[in-house]
């Protein structure tokens, strides 16, 4: 293990921007850094800490804390720690000691500049390969749609536009509510995604229902190559439980202490802070150290199915207050719910209200700004669709927005401003089949047959039993008499080698059946129910997905009809109906999803005369619930609940049921038409805009059609990965046997990767190979963290220019330095400046590109390189000198730019900011004291953008 001693200087090997790193505590275990430069802290174990010790040698010139540069005349080790004996360069009787931990934080590693001129050279191709990867990295920062590009999605325009308004964001906080299938999880995926690739999120946490833990799991690694650690009771016993060293170590240090040698040890590190990207289950929320969950520093929590959060005023339930607390802690959340308003008002507010407390301080107020939303949804309209304003429009919208200009000029502003202020705008994002075409059509077939007589009831037994009649059974006997049973039968063999999704809404109508079909009539079922474990669960779904030898039914219980994919189904059976419209929506969304290649064929068997007859006639002829999708459904229930149930209380009575449809059929259209005409209209504007989506598409198509592949070839030629080819577009990549250390993102058995996103999509065994693929970022990290390529010298060979003539390639880059949480990416991620110079230090560089000169650049033999390098130091010496200055003005206009952006987009959140205090009094002014804080820390951050020589070429002509 490597001693680390408080006070000595290290650097973090994966986090160079951090700066000198200052070791504060040592325990026996971890090592804790502090970084000034940017005032974080980082804690590692000990025994694999990624750090590396910065010394100073006679002769090397250090900074000091106070900016002096000191050449360095002796060193003494004290116990570890560093004293340079150093004096100011020229006055070598001024020596002066400076202990280690006086040294600056900013750390000039070994720069380009230095390397040339102390003559330690690279190859002209390591030159090129790292010109190549400073490129490919301040491409991929200042890309727009960076975050985007890397994941193995279908370019879909509804998706892409929400991950393009959400993810820019800083710490952003929405309601995810499409309809259901329409993409929640892709959306929270490409947002988490930018998150991460941009750096405004290194860790997040997402919670799901137990059901869906796995399938998250596999969507994440698979289109996104996120690998998420799940956390159940069982992972975390195994981390607070410590390994036989830990155990060792823990003794000895008790002894140890027991002699008054050491501290005692601690073994109450948070273990939630021990992995970055974590997953688990709603009910491990529920049970868990809530505390230490949400203290673990979450950038982004992704909470699904968050209609399950119950609440009211009086008695929010445990699951909410888990969440709130959650929500408090972590800058970003995203909840996910395919059902937003339909359980109401109260429980929409209640979501609202943990995404965004201040623009949603009580129910009463948000009630009243509901029934303002007509007024507002109509004034947007007109804004949006008409080509010019007429003055009385531009008047009542001036009159919502004193503080904006309101001409055609500011269309976009204005709209977004109505939207945020008045409508669900920044908060809330929902997309239905209606605003997004292309969806297979539904059509259902209602199957009415005999009761047989074991199943009737009284007209006062339970409503569950008059619902589901076999409940009234201990075993699956039943089976043998339930017509439904037979009518299934009959139906999987007229429909042999297609596959079936049979949903009933009790576990055990699900185990019988199984049991009768499966065991009895040898028919080739798989079972899905909450009485099974995970792992049972994922194994019977991947039995019934299996096209080749699977299951050609899978009967479940309500839960399979939460959050899964089975859309390569097209035949959904429902055995009986659910007594709540949200969840026959959730049903069919099983079929009805992104990737359903046919009409969903919706089969419900019913008994005649019987409550289920009721509740088809409700849903089809009342509400037309299962060809359509039904956003109104809850809202429908509860208008309509006195006459279902009096229908559902004489089920034969034809008069009953005649107006039971009649007012349903009544209610959902007025309601629909009030979704149609009111708030529906502002959050489609705010979901979607097929044109911006439509050029996302674009721009993603022209990044699909940048491949990394020309330059990952160069890569694995420097690095002894073997490549061999698949097929057109697809390689198989393996370690080469001359490699000398492991290749980022490579198995030891190799994988195969395509660089087309159709082969990814339709080849889950291939990498999908982005510029934002782990493997490529690998690469990029491993060249620009090593010297190699920072100095080179090479032989230009062109008849038309003299030989001898010497040039200058010199590539700068402008990068702040600032803590993580300014996230000053945002307006200047880093940038590179490249010049080339004469011999009297004219910039060529507008002349001739770099890929150009490549192509006439070629390698020269070191010997010969170090000789010109030696015979031309002086000129050297002086064109890099002067060249800072010109370079510096260049790199200077590069960050007023950034200035610019940041002053515009602080100034336009400053002003919502007061706007909304205007309006809600709970808008605090410490929140504005912040804004007002962080600008001017951005200001000083970027003005003070780091601007160094990264990479520099000495061209001689010849032949
Ligand atoms: N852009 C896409 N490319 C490829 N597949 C997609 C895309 N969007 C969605 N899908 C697939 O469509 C299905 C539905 O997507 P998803 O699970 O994200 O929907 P959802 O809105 O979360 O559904 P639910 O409301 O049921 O939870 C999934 O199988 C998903 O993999």
């Amino acid at each position: 293990m490597t001693d680390f001693t408080p006070g000595q200087r290290w650097l973090s090997e994966s986090e160079t921007e951090l700066g000198l790193g200052l070791i504060k505590e040592v325990d026996y275990r971890l090592v804790t850094v502090s970084y000034p430069a940017v005032e974080e802290e980082r804690t590692y174990a000990k025994n694999n800490a990624p750090l590396s010790r910065i010394t100073f040698d006679v002769g090397d010139t250090l900074t000091t804390g106070d900016g002096l540069d000191l050449v360095v005349q002796s060193v003494e080790d004290h116990n570890g720690l560093m004293v340079y004996h150093a004096h100011p360069a020229g006055e070598p009787d001024n020596v002066q000691p400076v202990p280690e931990s006086l040294l600056g934080h900013r750390l000039r590693l070994s720069g380009a500049q230095d390397r040339l001129l102390t003559n330690q050279l690279s190859s002209n191709r390591w030159f090129e390969l790292r010109v190549a990867a400073l490129d490919a990295r301040a491409h991929r920062e200042g890309s727009p749609i960076q975050g985007l590009r890397g994941p193995r999605i279908d370019l879909i325009g509804h998706q892409l536009h929400i991950a393009d308004q959400v993810a820019r964001r800083y710490a952003p906080r929405v309601l995810l509510a499409d309809e259901v299938g329409l993409g929640k999880t892709i959306e929270a995926g490409l947002i988490l995604h930018q998150q991460l690739q941009t750096g405004r999120a290194r860790r997040a946490l997402i919670v799901v229902p137990d059901a869906l833990v796995h399938q998250w799991f596999v969507e994440m690694a698979r289109r996104f190559n996120l690998r998420f650690s799940i956390f159940d009771e069982e992972r975390l016993n195994a981390l607070s439980r410590p390994s036989v060293d830990d155990v060792k170590e823990m003794l000895a240090d008790i002894f140890a202490e027991a002699e008054g040698e050491a501290d005692a040890p601690e073994l109450d590190d948070n273990p939630f802070l021990s992995e970055q990207l974590v997953l688990c289950s709603t009910a491990f929320l529920e049970g868990c150290d809530i505390d230490s969950l949400a203290e673990a520093d979450w950038d982004l929590v992704i909470v699904d199915e968050a209609h399950h959060l119950h609440w009211s005023p009086d008695a929010p339930s445990e699951a909410y207050q888990r969440v709130e607390r959650l929500a408090g802690a972590s800058r970003g959340l995203l909840l996910l719910t395919a059902t937003p308003e339909q359980l109401g008002l109260e429980s929409h507010f209640a979501r609202l209200r943990l995404l965004d407390p201040d623009r949603y301080p009580d129910l009463d107020t948000f009630i009243a700004e509901q029934d303002h939303y007509r007024e507002v949804a109509d004034l947007v309209g007109e804004l949006h669709d008409r080509e010019d304003w007429p003055a009385d429009l531009k008047q009542r919208a001036a009159g919502l927005l004193p503080d904006e200009t309101v001409d055609e000029a500011h269309r976009d502003a204005v709209l977004a401003e109505l939207l945020d202020r008045f409508g669900p705008g920044r908060v809330m994002f929902r997309n239905t089949r209606h605003n997004v075409a292309g969806f297979p059509a539904r059509q259902v077939h209602g199957d009415a047959l005999p009761l047989p007589d074991a199943y009737r009831v009284d007209e006062d037994e339970e409503l569950e039993l008059r619902l589901y009649p076999e409940a009234g059974f201990a075993d699956d006997r039943w089976c043998a008499d339930d017509p439904r049973v037979s009518w299934l039968e009959r139906f999987l063999k007229e429909h042999r080698g297609e596959k079936v999704l049979v949903i009933c809404a009790r576990r055990d109508t699900a185990i019988d059946l199984h049991a009768h079909c499966g065991y009895k009539l040898g028919m080739n079922l798989a079972v899905f129910h909450e009485g099974m474990d995970l792992i049972e669960r994922d194994r019977a779904a991947a039995y019934f997905a299996d096209q080749e030898d699977g299951a050609q039914a899978l009967v479940c219980s309500e839960i399979g009809s939460e959050g899964r994919n089975f859309q390569f189904a097209h035949h959904l059976v429902l055995l009986d109906l659910p007594l709540d419209p949200d969840l026959l929506e959730q049903r069919i969304g099983r079929l009805d999803r992104i990737g359903q290649s046919e009409d969903v064929q919706i089969h419900v068997p019913h008994f005649q005369g019987h409550a289920q007859e009721v509740l088809f006639h409700w849903y089809h002829q009342g509400m037309n619930a299962f060809e359509h999708t039904n956003p109104a459904g809850h809202e429908i229930r509860q208008r309509t609940g006195d006459a279902l149930e009096k229908a559902l209380n004489a089920p034969e009575d034809g008069a009953a049921l005649d107006a039971l449809v009649a007012a349903t059929r009544e209610q959902a259209d007025a309601l629909r038409q009030r979704l149609e005409e009111g708030r529906d209209r502002l959050l489609e504007l705010a979901s979607f805009d097929p044109q911006r989506a439509e050029v996302l598409k674009e721009r993603l198509a022209d990044a699909d059609a940048d491949s990394p592949w020309p330059f990952m070839t160069r890569v694995f030629d420097h690095y002894g990965v073997d490549q061999e080819e698949h097929s057109d577009d697809a390689w198989i990549l393996k370690p080469g046997s001359h490699m000398r250390e492991p290749f980022p993102h490579l198995p030891e058995d190799g994988i195969t990767v395509t660089d087309q996103r159709g082969t990814a999509l339709a080849r889950d065994d291939m990498q999908f190979l982005t510029w934002e693929h782990p493997m490529v970022e690998g690469a990029l990290d491993l060249i620009l963290d090593e010297h190699r390529g920072k100095a080179s010298v090479s032989l230009l060979k062109n008849p038309r220019i003299q030989a001898g003539t010497l040039l200058l390639e010199l590539v700068y880059t402008v990068e702040p330095e600032a803590p993580r949480h300014l996230q000053t990416d945002r307006f200047l991620p880093v940038t590179t400046v490249r010049r080339l110079l004469d011999a009297n230090g004219r910039d060529l560089s507008s002349a001739i590109t770099h890929e150009a000169l490549c192509k006439q650049c070629h390698k020269l033999e070191k010997p010969l390189a170090r000789k010109i390098v030696a015979s031309q130091k002086a000129l050297l010496e002086e064109r890099l000198k002067d060249d800072e200055e010109k370079a510096a003005t260049q790199a200077r206009a590069v960050i007023d730019d950034a200035l610019a952006r940041m002053r515009e987009s602080q100034d336009r959140d400053l002003r919502r900011l007061r706007a909304l205090r205007d309006k809600n009094p709970l808008v605090r002014e410490e929140e504005i004291t912040f804004l007002e804080r962080q600008t001017e820390a951005l200001e000083a951050r970027l003005a003070d953008a780091r601007f160094r020589l990264e990479a520099v070429r000495v061209i001689v002509a010849g032949n």
